[in-house]
Protein backbone atom coordinates (compact mmCIF):
# COMPACT_ATOMS: atom_id res chain seq x y z
CA UNK A 1 0.00 0.00 0.00
CA UNK A 2 0.91 3.73 -0.12
CA UNK A 3 1.38 5.28 2.89
CA UNK A 4 2.38 8.79 3.77
CA UNK A 5 3.48 9.71 7.52
CA UNK A 6 3.23 13.56 8.82
CA UNK A 7 5.66 14.06 11.56
CA UNK A 8 8.91 11.71 11.81
CA UNK A 9 9.56 11.60 15.49
CA UNK A 10 9.10 8.54 17.33
CA UNK A 11 6.11 7.84 16.03
CA UNK A 12 5.76 8.90 13.05
CA UNK A 13 8.89 7.34 12.39
CA UNK A 14 8.92 4.31 13.55
CA UNK A 15 4.97 3.85 11.97
CA UNK A 16 6.78 4.57 8.80
CA UNK A 17 9.62 2.16 9.08
CA UNK A 18 7.90 -0.48 10.39
CA UNK A 19 5.31 -0.12 7.64
CA UNK A 20 7.88 0.04 5.10
CA UNK A 21 9.12 -3.07 6.73
CA UNK A 22 5.89 -5.33 6.00
CA UNK A 23 6.16 -4.29 1.96
CA UNK A 24 3.94 -1.13 2.07
CA UNK A 25 5.76 2.13 -0.05
CA UNK A 26 6.41 5.13 2.33
CA UNK A 27 7.02 8.62 2.49
CA UNK A 28 7.78 10.29 5.71
CA UNK A 29 7.21 13.79 5.48
CA UNK A 30 8.44 16.35 8.27
CA UNK A 31 9.05 20.02 8.50
CA UNK A 32 12.17 19.59 10.34
CA UNK A 33 14.60 20.44 7.46
CA UNK A 34 17.47 19.33 9.66
CA UNK A 35 15.81 15.84 10.72
CA UNK A 36 14.90 15.07 7.02
CA UNK A 37 18.20 15.81 5.95
CA UNK A 38 19.93 13.53 8.57
CA UNK A 39 17.90 10.65 7.79
CA UNK A 40 18.21 11.35 3.66
CA UNK A 41 21.68 11.24 4.67
CA UNK A 42 21.78 7.72 6.24
CA UNK A 43 21.24 8.61 9.95
CA UNK A 44 18.86 8.39 12.66
CA UNK A 45 17.29 11.42 14.92
CA UNK A 46 16.89 9.88 18.25
CA UNK A 47 18.04 6.70 19.78
CA UNK A 48 15.30 4.06 19.54
CA UNK A 49 17.06 0.30 20.18
CA UNK A 50 16.68 -1.65 16.48
CA UNK A 51 14.91 1.23 14.35
CA UNK A 52 18.17 1.92 12.32
CA UNK A 53 18.41 -1.20 10.92
CA UNK A 54 14.65 -1.34 9.61
CA UNK A 55 15.07 2.27 8.30
CA UNK A 56 18.38 1.45 6.35
CA UNK A 57 16.72 -1.65 5.13
CA UNK A 58 13.99 -0.48 3.32
CA UNK A 59 15.73 2.89 2.17
CA UNK A 60 18.45 0.84 0.80
CA UNK A 61 15.11 -1.11 -1.46
CA UNK A 62 13.73 1.89 -1.84
CA UNK A 63 10.13 1.32 -0.10
CA UNK A 64 11.28 3.90 2.40
CA UNK A 65 11.65 7.86 1.68
CA UNK A 66 12.24 11.33 3.71
CA UNK A 67 11.17 14.35 2.56
CA UNK A 68 9.91 17.98 3.40
CA UNK A 69 8.11 18.29 0.11
CA UNK A 70 4.55 18.80 1.50
CA UNK A 71 3.15 18.26 -2.45
CA UNK A 72 4.79 15.48 -3.18
CA UNK A 73 4.44 13.57 0.27
CA UNK A 74 0.10 14.10 0.24
CA UNK A 75 0.39 13.11 -3.85
CA UNK A 76 2.12 9.60 -2.63
CA UNK A 77 -0.55 7.83 0.40
CA UNK A 78 -3.55 7.07 0.08
CA UNK A 79 -3.47 6.21 3.87
CA UNK A 80 -2.08 9.87 4.94
CA UNK A 81 -0.92 9.07 8.78
CA UNK A 82 -0.64 11.86 11.29
CA UNK A 83 2.04 11.72 13.80
CA UNK A 84 2.80 14.84 15.06
CA UNK A 85 3.35 16.19 18.40
CA UNK A 86 0.49 17.42 20.96
CA UNK A 87 2.27 18.88 23.58
CA UNK A 88 0.01 20.17 26.54
CA UNK A 89 -1.23 23.86 26.10
CA UNK A 90 -0.59 26.03 28.98
CA UNK A 91 -4.22 25.33 30.42
CA UNK A 92 -2.95 21.50 30.31
CA UNK A 93 -5.31 20.65 27.04
CA UNK A 94 -3.57 18.97 23.99
CA UNK A 95 -2.27 21.66 21.65
CA UNK A 96 -3.45 20.60 18.33
CA UNK A 97 -1.99 23.36 16.08
CA UNK A 98 0.39 20.69 14.47
CA UNK A 99 -2.09 18.29 13.60
CA UNK A 100 -4.56 20.92 12.20
CA UNK A 101 -1.68 22.51 10.35
CA UNK A 102 -0.85 18.53 9.23
CA UNK A 103 -4.34 18.04 8.16
CA UNK A 104 -4.84 21.34 6.01
CA UNK A 105 -1.42 20.34 4.55
CA UNK A 106 -3.56 17.50 3.20
CA UNK A 107 -6.57 19.46 2.63
CA UNK A 108 -4.31 21.91 0.43
CA UNK A 109 -2.79 19.03 -1.79
CA UNK A 110 -4.72 15.99 -1.76
CA UNK A 111 -6.61 15.23 -5.38
CA UNK A 112 -8.35 11.72 -4.85
CA UNK A 113 -9.31 9.73 -1.93
CA UNK A 114 -7.75 9.54 0.95
CA UNK A 115 -8.20 8.11 4.55
CA UNK A 116 -6.49 10.54 6.62
CA UNK A 117 -5.36 8.30 10.10
CA UNK A 118 -4.87 10.35 13.32
CA UNK A 119 -2.05 8.87 15.12
CA UNK A 120 -1.10 11.18 17.46
CA UNK A 121 -3.21 10.94 20.73
CA UNK A 122 -5.66 13.96 20.41
CA UNK A 123 -8.71 14.31 22.54
CA UNK A 124 -12.19 13.01 21.65
CA UNK A 125 -13.54 14.98 18.93
CA UNK A 126 -10.41 15.77 17.41
CA UNK A 127 -11.44 13.78 14.11
CA UNK A 128 -14.35 16.02 13.61
CA UNK A 129 -11.82 19.09 13.73
CA UNK A 130 -9.37 17.05 11.21
CA UNK A 131 -12.20 16.78 8.92
CA UNK A 132 -13.34 20.00 9.10
CA UNK A 133 -10.28 21.60 8.35
CA UNK A 134 -9.53 19.53 5.28
CA UNK A 135 -12.84 20.02 3.75
CA UNK A 136 -11.75 23.84 4.45
CA UNK A 137 -8.71 23.77 2.43
CA UNK A 138 -10.59 21.76 -0.53
CA UNK A 139 -13.87 24.44 -0.36
CA UNK A 140 -10.65 27.44 -0.66
CA UNK A 141 -9.54 25.21 -3.88
CA UNK A 142 -12.87 24.83 -4.99
CA UNK A 143 -12.15 21.02 -5.30
CA UNK A 144 -14.76 17.90 -4.01
CA UNK A 145 -12.26 15.30 -2.85
CA UNK A 146 -13.99 12.60 -1.33
CA UNK A 147 -12.33 10.98 2.20
CA UNK A 148 -12.52 9.47 5.53
CA UNK A 149 -10.63 10.55 8.79
CA UNK A 150 -9.80 7.72 10.94
CA UNK A 151 -8.38 7.64 14.76
CA UNK A 152 -5.61 5.12 15.15
CA UNK A 153 -3.61 5.83 18.26
CA UNK A 154 -0.49 4.42 18.93
CA UNK A 155 0.83 2.66 22.00
CA UNK A 156 4.36 1.87 21.51
CA UNK A 157 6.59 2.45 24.58
CA UNK A 158 9.83 4.59 23.75
CA UNK A 159 12.94 1.98 24.43
CA UNK A 160 10.66 -0.79 22.59
CA UNK A 161 8.83 1.10 20.32
CA UNK A 162 10.05 -1.50 17.35
CA UNK A 163 8.94 -4.77 19.12
CA UNK A 164 5.63 -2.81 20.38
CA UNK A 165 4.50 -1.87 16.73
CA UNK A 166 5.71 -5.09 15.10
CA UNK A 167 3.32 -7.32 17.72
CA UNK A 168 0.95 -4.63 19.24
CA UNK A 169 -1.19 -6.59 22.22
CA UNK A 170 -4.17 -4.50 20.29
CA UNK A 171 -4.60 -1.93 17.29
CA UNK A 172 -7.04 0.19 17.46
CA UNK A 173 -8.85 1.68 14.34
CA UNK A 174 -12.38 3.67 14.88
CA UNK A 175 -13.39 4.76 11.82
CA UNK A 176 -17.43 5.17 10.84
CA UNK A 177 -16.39 4.77 7.04
CA UNK A 178 -16.58 0.70 5.41
CA UNK A 179 -14.05 1.37 2.80
CA UNK A 180 -11.70 2.92 5.17
CA UNK A 181 -12.22 0.51 7.72
CA UNK A 182 -11.80 -2.21 4.79
CA UNK A 183 -8.18 -0.48 4.18
CA UNK A 184 -6.84 -0.37 7.51
CA UNK A 185 -7.63 -4.40 8.11
CA UNK A 186 -5.98 -4.37 5.04
CA UNK A 187 -2.89 -2.70 6.20
CA UNK A 188 -2.90 -4.23 9.95
CA UNK A 189 -3.35 -7.52 8.70
CA UNK A 190 0.15 -8.38 8.79
CA UNK A 191 0.50 -7.38 12.45
CA UNK A 192 -2.13 -9.29 13.82
CA UNK A 193 -2.55 -13.01 13.83
CA UNK A 194 -5.83 -13.61 12.28
CA UNK A 195 -6.99 -10.10 13.09
CA UNK A 196 -7.71 -10.71 16.61
CA UNK A 197 -5.70 -8.09 17.79
CA UNK A 198 -7.34 -5.72 15.87
CA UNK A 199 -10.62 -3.72 17.42
CA UNK A 200 -12.59 -1.49 15.15
CA UNK A 201 -14.62 1.05 17.29
CA UNK A 202 -16.12 4.57 16.51
CA UNK A 203 -13.90 7.22 16.01
CA UNK A 204 -14.66 8.47 19.60
CA UNK A 205 -14.19 5.81 21.68
CA UNK A 206 -10.50 4.97 20.25
CA UNK A 207 -9.80 8.94 20.98
CA UNK A 208 -10.62 7.85 24.17
CA UNK A 209 -9.08 4.79 24.91
CA UNK A 210 -5.80 5.93 24.43
CA UNK A 211 -6.20 8.34 27.38
CA UNK A 212 -7.79 6.04 29.21
CA UNK A 213 -4.65 4.04 28.68
CA UNK A 214 -2.11 5.73 29.76
CA UNK A 215 -4.31 7.18 32.23
CA UNK A 216 -4.10 3.93 33.72
CA UNK A 217 -0.94 3.15 34.06
CA UNK A 218 0.41 6.62 35.60
CA UNK A 219 -2.47 5.66 38.41
CA UNK A 220 -1.00 2.13 38.92
CA UNK A 221 2.43 4.42 38.89
CA UNK A 222 1.31 6.96 41.53
CA UNK A 223 -0.71 4.81 43.92
CA UNK A 224 2.69 2.66 43.90
CA UNK A 225 5.10 5.70 44.80
CA UNK A 226 2.26 6.96 47.81
CA UNK A 227 2.41 3.33 49.18
CA UNK A 228 6.27 3.64 49.07
CA UNK A 229 5.78 6.84 51.23
CA UNK A 230 4.19 4.11 53.80
CA UNK A 231 5.94 1.49 53.60
CA UNK A 232 8.86 3.47 54.74
CA UNK A 233 7.03 4.66 57.47
CA UNK A 234 5.35 1.48 58.88
CA UNK A 235 8.77 -0.81 58.23
CA UNK A 236 7.73 -2.31 54.73
CA UNK A 237 9.63 -3.09 51.72
CA UNK A 238 7.40 -1.52 48.87
CA UNK A 239 9.23 -4.08 46.73
CA UNK A 240 8.15 -6.93 48.58
CA UNK A 241 4.20 -5.66 48.20
CA UNK A 242 5.26 -5.12 44.43
CA UNK A 243 5.80 -8.75 44.54
CA UNK A 244 2.86 -9.94 46.80
CA UNK A 245 0.08 -8.33 45.18
CA UNK A 246 1.35 -8.51 41.32
CA UNK A 247 0.83 -12.44 41.54
CA UNK A 248 -2.99 -11.80 41.13
CA UNK A 249 -3.87 -11.59 37.90
CA UNK A 250 -6.52 -9.19 38.62
CA UNK A 251 -3.29 -6.95 39.30
CA UNK A 252 -0.64 -7.97 37.44
CA UNK A 253 3.17 -7.74 37.74
CA UNK A 254 3.72 -4.67 35.10
CA UNK A 255 3.98 -0.93 35.50
CA UNK A 256 4.07 -1.50 39.66
CA UNK A 257 6.95 -0.05 40.14
CA UNK A 258 7.68 2.98 42.76
CA UNK A 259 10.05 5.16 41.46
CA UNK A 260 11.45 8.78 41.02
CA UNK A 261 8.17 9.07 39.65
CA UNK A 262 6.67 8.72 35.82
CA UNK A 263 8.12 10.91 33.04
CA UNK A 264 8.57 11.43 29.30
CA UNK A 265 6.20 12.71 26.52
CA UNK A 266 3.39 11.02 27.42
CA UNK A 267 2.15 10.38 31.03
CA UNK A 268 2.17 13.72 32.02
CA UNK A 269 0.80 15.62 29.30
CA UNK A 270 -2.25 13.10 28.82
CA UNK A 271 -3.32 12.80 32.70
CA UNK A 272 -3.27 16.61 32.05
CA UNK A 273 -5.17 16.69 28.80
CA UNK A 274 -7.75 14.31 30.26
CA UNK A 275 -8.22 16.05 33.73
CA UNK A 276 -8.80 19.53 30.85
CA UNK A 277 -11.23 17.17 29.19
CA UNK A 278 -13.51 16.35 32.44
CA UNK A 279 -13.22 19.70 33.01
CA UNK A 280 -14.43 21.10 29.90
CA UNK A 281 -17.78 18.58 30.35
CA UNK A 282 -18.10 19.18 34.09
CA UNK A 283 -16.78 15.77 34.94
CA UNK A 284 -14.16 16.10 37.90
CA UNK A 285 -11.93 13.56 37.48
CA UNK A 286 -10.56 13.42 41.17
CA UNK A 287 -8.77 10.30 40.93
CA UNK A 288 -6.51 11.75 38.03
CA UNK A 289 -5.81 14.65 39.49
CA UNK A 290 -4.35 13.07 42.84
CA UNK A 291 -2.37 11.17 40.66
CA UNK A 292 -0.59 14.00 39.29
CA UNK A 293 -0.36 15.84 42.14
CA UNK A 294 1.27 12.68 43.32
CA UNK A 295 3.37 12.63 40.29
CA UNK A 296 4.88 15.97 41.29
CA UNK A 297 5.42 15.55 44.71
CA UNK A 298 7.00 12.12 43.79
CA UNK A 299 9.83 14.10 41.11
CA UNK A 300 11.22 15.30 44.26
CA UNK A 301 12.01 12.82 46.54
CA UNK A 302 15.18 11.83 45.59
CA UNK A 303 16.01 15.77 46.42
CA UNK A 304 14.00 15.21 49.59
CA UNK A 305 16.48 12.38 50.64
CA UNK A 306 19.77 13.55 50.08
CA UNK A 307 18.70 16.79 52.23
CA UNK A 308 17.45 14.19 54.83
CA UNK A 309 20.97 12.87 54.56
CA UNK A 310 23.47 15.86 54.18
CA UNK A 311 21.39 18.90 55.54
CA UNK A 312 19.47 21.95 53.80
CA UNK A 313 22.87 23.31 53.14
CA UNK A 314 24.48 21.71 49.69
CA UNK A 315 27.11 24.28 48.86
CA UNK A 316 30.45 22.35 48.75
CA UNK A 317 28.89 19.17 47.46
CA UNK A 318 29.15 17.02 44.89
CA UNK A 319 26.83 14.29 43.76
CA UNK A 320 26.96 11.66 41.10
CA UNK A 321 23.77 11.34 39.28
CA UNK A 322 23.28 7.95 37.08
CA UNK A 323 20.30 8.36 34.38
CA UNK A 324 19.28 11.37 32.66
CA UNK A 325 16.61 10.17 30.03
CA UNK A 326 13.13 9.56 31.30
CA UNK A 327 13.54 6.08 31.31
CA UNK A 328 16.00 3.13 30.14
CA UNK A 329 16.96 2.73 26.03
CA UNK A 330 15.99 6.38 25.28
CA UNK A 331 17.69 9.43 24.72
CA UNK A 332 14.63 11.51 25.39
CA UNK A 333 14.55 14.29 28.31
CA UNK A 334 10.96 15.59 28.06
CA UNK A 335 9.40 15.46 31.60
CA UNK A 336 12.61 13.70 32.74
CA UNK A 337 12.62 13.26 36.36
CA UNK A 338 15.92 14.06 36.48
CA UNK A 339 15.40 17.69 35.70
CA UNK A 340 13.66 18.11 38.78
CA UNK A 341 15.87 16.22 40.87
CA UNK A 342 19.23 18.14 39.38
CA UNK A 343 17.38 21.39 39.90
CA UNK A 344 16.43 20.51 43.45
CA UNK A 345 20.35 19.59 44.34
CA UNK A 346 21.88 22.45 42.34
CA UNK A 347 19.18 25.14 43.92
CA UNK A 348 20.55 24.48 47.14
CA UNK A 349 24.19 24.82 46.67
CA UNK A 350 25.16 21.26 45.50
CA UNK A 351 26.95 20.24 42.03
CA UNK A 352 25.81 17.38 40.00
CA UNK A 353 28.27 15.23 37.87
CA UNK A 354 25.96 13.29 35.84
CA UNK A 355 26.44 10.13 33.57
CA UNK A 356 23.62 8.74 30.73
CA UNK A 357 24.66 6.06 27.83
CA UNK A 358 22.83 8.10 25.29
CA UNK A 359 21.01 11.06 26.96
CA UNK A 360 23.87 13.67 26.98
CA UNK A 361 23.29 15.55 24.38
CA UNK A 362 19.70 16.05 24.81
CA UNK A 363 19.99 16.77 28.51
CA UNK A 364 22.62 19.21 27.51
CA UNK A 365 19.58 20.95 25.15
CA UNK A 366 16.90 20.67 28.05
CA UNK A 367 19.07 21.44 30.73
CA UNK A 368 20.12 24.70 28.88
CA UNK A 369 22.85 26.45 31.15
CA UNK A 370 22.12 25.55 34.26
CA UNK A 371 25.31 26.17 36.22
CA UNK A 372 27.08 23.57 38.18
CA UNK A 373 26.51 20.88 36.22
CA UNK A 374 29.01 18.25 33.70
CA UNK A 375 28.70 15.54 32.11
CA UNK A 376 31.09 12.38 33.06
CA UNK A 377 31.86 9.45 30.29
CA UNK A 378 31.38 6.79 32.45
CA UNK A 379 29.05 5.69 35.49
CA UNK A 380 32.56 5.76 37.01
CA UNK A 381 34.08 8.71 35.91
CA UNK A 382 30.87 10.79 37.46
CA UNK A 383 31.60 9.28 40.89
CA UNK A 384 35.15 10.70 40.80
CA UNK A 385 35.67 13.09 44.28
CA UNK A 386 31.33 13.14 44.50
CA UNK A 387 30.10 12.95 48.21
CA UNK A 388 27.27 10.17 47.19
CA UNK A 389 25.35 8.68 44.46
CA UNK A 390 21.90 9.33 43.01
CA UNK A 391 20.59 6.79 40.78
CA UNK A 392 17.78 7.97 38.60
CA UNK A 393 17.26 6.28 35.62
CA UNK A 394 17.66 2.08 35.70
CA UNK A 395 19.62 1.52 32.63
CA UNK A 396 21.08 -2.20 32.42
CA UNK A 397 24.70 -1.14 33.10
CA UNK A 398 23.87 0.29 36.26
CA UNK A 399 22.03 -2.99 37.27
CA UNK A 400 25.25 -4.85 38.41
CA UNK A 401 27.79 -2.10 39.70
CA UNK A 402 31.20 -2.57 41.36
CA UNK A 403 29.74 -1.67 44.68
CA UNK A 404 33.67 -1.97 46.17
CA UNK A 405 34.56 0.93 43.47
CA UNK A 406 31.72 2.83 44.47
CA UNK A 407 32.86 2.62 47.94
CA UNK A 408 36.54 4.03 46.89
CA UNK A 409 35.23 6.91 44.32
CA UNK A 410 32.65 8.45 46.77
CA UNK A 411 33.87 10.81 49.41
CA UNK A 412 30.89 9.41 51.93
CA UNK A 413 29.47 5.77 51.12
CA UNK A 414 26.09 6.74 50.60
CA UNK A 415 24.08 5.46 47.32
CA UNK A 416 20.42 7.02 47.35
CA UNK A 417 18.54 4.91 44.31
CA UNK A 418 15.27 6.05 43.06
CA UNK A 419 14.76 3.07 41.36
CA UNK A 420 15.37 -0.08 43.95
CA UNK A 421 17.97 -1.48 41.75
CA UNK A 422 19.83 -3.62 44.22
CA UNK A 423 19.40 -5.78 47.34
CA UNK A 424 19.76 -3.41 50.30
CA UNK A 425 21.29 -6.65 52.69
CA UNK A 426 23.81 -6.90 49.45
CA UNK A 427 24.96 -2.67 49.31
CA UNK A 428 25.20 -2.92 52.81
CA UNK A 429 27.63 -5.44 52.88
CA UNK A 430 29.76 -3.58 50.49
CA UNK A 431 30.05 -0.59 53.79
CA UNK A 432 27.41 1.54 52.01
CA UNK A 433 24.50 3.49 53.54
CA UNK A 434 21.44 2.61 50.92
CA UNK A 435 18.63 4.39 50.80
CA UNK A 436 15.73 3.48 48.49
CA UNK A 437 12.21 4.01 47.65
CA UNK A 438 9.62 2.66 49.57
CA UNK A 439 11.82 0.23 51.40
CA UNK A 440 12.21 0.36 55.20
CA UNK A 441 15.40 -2.33 54.96
CA UNK A 442 17.18 0.25 53.01
CA UNK A 443 17.76 3.45 55.54
CA UNK A 444 14.30 4.78 56.38
CA UNK A 445 14.20 8.87 55.35
CA UNK A 446 14.08 10.43 58.81
CA UNK A 447 10.75 12.70 58.91
N1 LIG B 1 6.68 9.22 21.97
C1 LIG B 1 5.92 8.18 22.25
O1 LIG B 1 6.36 7.22 22.85
C2 LIG B 1 4.48 8.15 21.84
C3 LIG B 1 3.77 6.95 21.87
C4 LIG B 1 2.42 6.93 21.49
C5 LIG B 1 1.80 8.10 21.06
N2 LIG B 1 2.51 9.26 21.02
C6 LIG B 1 1.86 10.45 20.50
O2 LIG B 1 2.28 10.60 19.15
C7 LIG B 1 2.41 11.98 18.80
C8 LIG B 1 3.83 12.28 18.33
O3 LIG B 1 4.71 12.05 19.40
P1 LIG B 1 6.29 11.98 19.17
O4 LIG B 1 6.90 11.63 20.48
O5 LIG B 1 6.59 11.13 17.98
O6 LIG B 1 6.59 13.50 18.81
P2 LIG B 1 7.96 14.15 18.27
O7 LIG B 1 8.02 15.50 18.86
O8 LIG B 1 9.09 13.21 18.49
O9 LIG B 1 7.74 14.25 16.70
C9 LIG B 1 6.80 15.06 16.10
C10 LIG B 1 7.33 15.47 14.73
O10 LIG B 1 6.31 16.13 14.00
C11 LIG B 1 6.90 17.15 13.21
N3 LIG B 1 5.88 18.11 12.78
C12 LIG B 1 5.23 19.05 13.52
N4 LIG B 1 4.34 19.70 12.76
C13 LIG B 1 4.40 19.17 11.51
C14 LIG B 1 3.70 19.42 10.29
N5 LIG B 1 2.74 20.33 10.21
N6 LIG B 1 4.04 18.69 9.21
C15 LIG B 1 5.00 17.76 9.27
N7 LIG B 1 5.69 17.47 10.40
C16 LIG B 1 5.39 18.16 11.51
C17 LIG B 1 7.96 17.72 14.13
O11 LIG B 1 8.93 18.45 13.43
C18 LIG B 1 8.51 16.45 14.78
O12 LIG B 1 9.59 15.91 14.05
C19 LIG B 1 1.98 12.74 20.06
O13 LIG B 1 0.61 13.03 19.98
C20 LIG B 1 2.23 11.75 21.18
O14 LIG B 1 1.41 11.97 22.31
C21 LIG B 1 3.83 9.32 21.37
O1 LIG C 1 6.28 0.53 36.94
C1 LIG C 1 6.63 1.58 36.38
C2 LIG C 1 6.61 1.76 34.96
C3 LIG C 1 7.01 2.99 34.44
N1 LIG C 1 7.42 4.00 35.25
C4 LIG C 1 7.78 5.30 34.66
O2 LIG C 1 6.74 5.72 33.80
C5 LIG C 1 7.26 6.51 32.74
C6 LIG C 1 6.74 6.03 31.40
O3 LIG C 1 7.29 4.79 31.12
P1 LIG C 1 6.81 3.89 29.86
O4 LIG C 1 5.35 3.76 29.90
O5 LIG C 1 7.60 2.65 29.86
O6 LIG C 1 7.31 4.79 28.63
P2 LIG C 1 6.59 5.66 27.51
O7 LIG C 1 7.45 5.56 26.31
O8 LIG C 1 6.28 7.00 28.07
O9 LIG C 1 5.22 4.89 27.14
C7 LIG C 1 3.95 5.27 27.66
O10 LIG C 1 3.42 6.35 26.91
C8 LIG C 1 3.28 6.08 25.49
C9 LIG C 1 2.83 7.36 24.83
O11 LIG C 1 1.47 7.56 24.92
C10 LIG C 1 2.30 4.93 25.30
O12 LIG C 1 2.15 4.66 23.92
C11 LIG C 1 2.81 3.71 26.05
O13 LIG C 1 1.87 2.64 25.93
C12 LIG C 1 3.01 4.07 27.52
O14 LIG C 1 3.55 2.96 28.24
C13 LIG C 1 8.78 6.45 32.87
O15 LIG C 1 9.25 7.63 33.49
C14 LIG C 1 9.02 5.26 33.78
O16 LIG C 1 10.18 5.38 34.56
C15 LIG C 1 7.45 3.82 36.64
O17 LIG C 1 7.82 4.74 37.40
N2 LIG C 1 7.06 2.62 37.16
Amino acid sequence: MKVTVIGTGYVGLVTGACLAEMGNHVVCLDVDERKIRVLQDGGIPIHEPGLDVIVQRNVAVGRLQFTTDVAAAVAHGTLQFIGVGTPPDEDGSADLQHVLAAARSIGAHMTDYKIIVDKSTVPVGTADRVREAVRGELQRRGMEVEFAVVSNPEFLKEGAAVGDFMRPDRIIVGADDERAVLLMRALYASFTRNHDRLQIMDVRSAEFTKYAANAMLATRISFMNELAQLAEKVGADIDMVRRGIGSDPRIGTHFLYAGAGYGGSCFPKDVKALVRTGQEHGVKLRVLEAVEEANEQQKHVLGKKVVARFGEDLAGRTFALWGLAFKPDTDDMREAPSLVVIADLVRRGARVQAYDPVATEQARLALGDVAGVSFADSAQAALSGADALVIVTEWREFRSPDFDAIRAALKQPVVIDGRNLFEPALVKAHGLEYFAIGRANAVPLKT
